[in-house]
């Protein structure tokens, strides 16, 4: 803004010949003060005002006196080209209120009132104003000031976006009632400026600076300069959440029971895990930064793999024996840079061989361990089926057994309870082409008549009330591709006994509550206690199913037809039973005299109940006779005196326990004096055999 920008051009001029009435004409017309005299040339050769006319008329002078001879000749001028300052100086300076502006010629250009300074200044003022303006939306921080009173007089551009507010919502407002959480009303009564203040402003976290605008000694208002950190907020929680991630991959490289090294590209070692550090017996802080041949050469770490890797630009891998003793193999495997394609690290892994070969030398004891454990459950599923049969029916029974096993054919084997049936099944299954199958046991006695049709037959579902919602295979279908046996067939309540037969004959199972059949493949060994040929006879069997299972008959004798079975019964038993108790019971002959003369009604499950019993209660490794039931000694006694003679032994043992020769004789069921006669016979001094 210049000088020429502002002044009056072409002002009233006179001229130096011009008279003093022309002049006060000219003043009154125009109502002016002064004004400027210029020559011919247009220069500027005084000036001329009210003052020199009223001087005039003071004098006496006439009013045709030239004004050349009154004017001012001395005249403060100002070039065109000069600031409205420089003239605002000299009209203060010097008390005038019009200066001449003239060229570098001197030649008058125009005037400057104090009204064009006016003027000037306003628009120097607006200008100001308007950069100031521009300044403060230009800043990249939100700036907010408030006047003395706290009324907003400036809220820039950016202040506007971080709060979401309209400069128009805000200046001239209080502040408090458009952002009162901005603080500044406490920093206009404090005077205290603050910095750095995390402050929410309409739900914009932003960091301010608010600061007191003083003039003079007086608060004249306060400024807030503040800049949205929600970006860095959110990049430095980014930054907590990588430094985070770091933390926990240096935990896990740290856990890893490998070891594990980072080499940069120039083979220099950046980092070593805390396994590492232990099989090679270093300190990685230590060694950090340390060249791969360095490492080598010095013997701090058998980093050969990373010596090749760095040579050939991929993996390497090498087995070597360190100074510690230890095995390793190192593998180097370096990380190719996506756009240089050059090496940018290597990562080194390091495994202890010593460890794996200890690992897999436990390994092979764990294996060999669980072959053993595997062997003896073997051989106990061998034993379980392993029959003792010493007698020489029932080494028949067996050599039976053996031959029709391998043939589908149908069996029913016949024999009182306990002798063995099941027993003798599980032999046959075991010996069939079927052994791999399942081998399904049902006791047609055992399970209620009411249960047992759904219990063989199955059920789909919903066939009946409370059936399970998604049906369930019978026992018949459970044994498809095995061996079904059906103990205490005799047992079979007619219904069933017509629905078996069909299934035997179809070879197919349908069950309850269900429209299609299902193919079963089954080999079918029916028992029972009772006489089935008899039953026939009463219909109270089907004599169709009786031929249908009574292909093969097999008889299996009770134990007191075959008592050479006793002794290896007991012993088998014995053996058994200690093994699971982790005992070591004998038995004494006597006591094994007494098993042998008993009947033993209830067969080999009797004399298996019996035999763990004696193992569990008796109190010393050789089982006494003392230990056996009361009623085995008794039926056993009654045994032996109905054979009419007794052994020695025996009746020593017997007279022994009882304590008396009347209690024998109550206890073998024989007078006192048969006893009494027994042991004379047999030589015993009863009262020194009693001491
Ligand atoms: N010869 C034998 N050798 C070894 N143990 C046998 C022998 N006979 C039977 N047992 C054993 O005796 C017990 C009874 O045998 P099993 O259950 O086979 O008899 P069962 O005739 O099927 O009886 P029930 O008709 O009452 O069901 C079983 O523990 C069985 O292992």
């Amino acid at each position: 803004m210049l000088i020429r920008d502002f002044m009056a051009r072409e002002p009233v001029c006179l001229r130096p010949d011009d008279n003093v009435q022309h002049a006060a004409k000219i003043f009154s017309k125009y109502e002016i003060d002064g004004a400027p005299v210029v020559d011919e040339t247009g220069k500027l050769a005084g000036i001329f005002t009210k003052t020199h006319v009223m001087r005039a008329i003071a004098k006496g002078m006439p009013v045709d006196t030239p004004v050349r001879h009154l004017m001012r000749r001395q005249v403060y001028t100002i070039f065109e080209d000069d600031v409205p300052e420089s003239a605002w100086e000299m009209a203060l300076k010097y008390g005038i209120g019009r200066v001449p502006v003239v060229d570098r010629q001197n030649r008058l250009v125009g005037m400057m009132t104090r009204t064009r300074l006016v003027q000037a200044f306003e628009q120097k003022y607006k200008n100001i104003i308007s950069f100031l303006n521009a300044v403060l939306n230009c800043a990249l921080s939100g700036i907010c000031a408030v006047n003395e009173k706290g009324t907003v007089v400036i809220f820039n551009q950016s202040a506007a976006q971080i709060t979401g507010l309209s400069v128009d919502q805000v200046v001239g407002r209080h502040i408090e009632e458009v952002i009162p959480q901005s603080g500044l009303l406490k920093v206009l009564q404090t005077g205290k400026a603050s910095y750095g203040q995390k402050i929410v402003l309409h739900q914009t976290t932003v960091i301010a600076n608010q600061t007191p605008v003083i003039y003079g000694n007086k608060i004249i208002g306060a400024v807030s300069l503040f800049h949205d950190v929600s970006e860095v907020e959110a990049l430095s929680q980014q930054l907590e959440t990588v430094k985070r991630m770091a933390q926990e991959l240096d935990t896990i490289i740290n856990a890893s029971s490998e070891g594990i090294a980072l080499v940069d590209q120039e083979g220099k070692l950046i980092k070593l895990n805390r396994t590492y550090e232990q099989v090679e017996g270093v300190c990685g802080e230590k060694i950090r930064g340390l060249r791969a041949k360095d490492l080598v050469q010095k013997g701090y770490l058998s980093f050969l793999a990373v010596l090749a890797a760095l040579e050939k630009g991929g993996s390497a891998c090498v087995i070597e024996r360190l100074r510690t003793g230890r095995e390793v193999l190192t593998t180097a495997t370096p990380i190719v840079d996506e756009h240089s394609r050059g090496i940018r690290r290597i990562v080194v892994n390091c495994r202890d061989l010593t460890e794996l070969a200890e690992l897999r030398r436990q390994l092979e004891e764990e294996r060999a361990r669980y072959h053993a454990e595997l062997e003896s459950l073997r051989w106990e599923a061998r034993e379980s089926d392993r029959m003792v049969a010493k007698s020489s029916s029932m080494r028949d029974v067996l050599a039976v057994a053996q031959r029709v096993a391998p043939y589908d054919s149908n069996i029913l084997i016949l024999g009182e309870s306990g002798t063995g049936k099941d027993l003798l099944a599980r032999f046959i299954h075991h010996r069939s082409a079927r052994a791999t199958g399942p081998f399904i046991s049902v006791d047609c006695a055992a399970i209620p008549e009411n249960l047992l049709e759904s219990e063989l037959f199955g059920y789909t579902a919903g066939a009946f009330t409370g059936a399970d919602r998604q049906g369930k295979p019978g026992l018949i279908e459970m044994a498809d591709g095995g061996t079904l046996f059906l103990n205490e067939i005799g047992e079979l309540p007619p219904g069933l006994q017509a629905k078996l037969l069909t299934v035997i004959q179809e070879k197919q199972v349908r069950r309850l509550g269900g429209i299609k059949p299902c193919p079963v493949n089954f080999r079918l060994i029916a028992a029972t206690n009772r006489n089935l040929e008899q039953m026939v006879e009463k219909g109270a069997f089907r004599r169709d199913l009786y031929y249908r299972i009574n292909v093969i008959p097999i008889r299996i004798p009770p134990l007191r037809e075959r008592p050479e079975d006793i002794a290896p019964l007991v012993h088998h038993f014995l053996h058994r039973f200690n093994k699971k108790f982790n005992v070591f019971r004998q038995i004494a002959p006597e006591t094994m005299e007494w098993l042998q003369n008993y009947p033993w009604p209830g067969n080999v499950r009797e004399l298996e109940n019996v035999m763990e019993r004696l193992v569990v209660i008796s109190v010393e490794e050789v089982i006494k006779p003392g230990s056996l039931p009361e009623q085995i000694r008794k039926m056993a006694a009654s045994a032996l005196v109905k054979k009419g003679n007794p052994e020695p032994a025996l009746l020593l043992n017997l007279y022994q326990q009882l304590g008396s020769t009347r209690k024998v004789a109550a206890a073998l069921g024989v007078n006192q004096s048969t006893v009494v006669r027994w042991l004379k016979k047999y030589g015993y001094n009863l009262s020194a055999t009693r001491s």
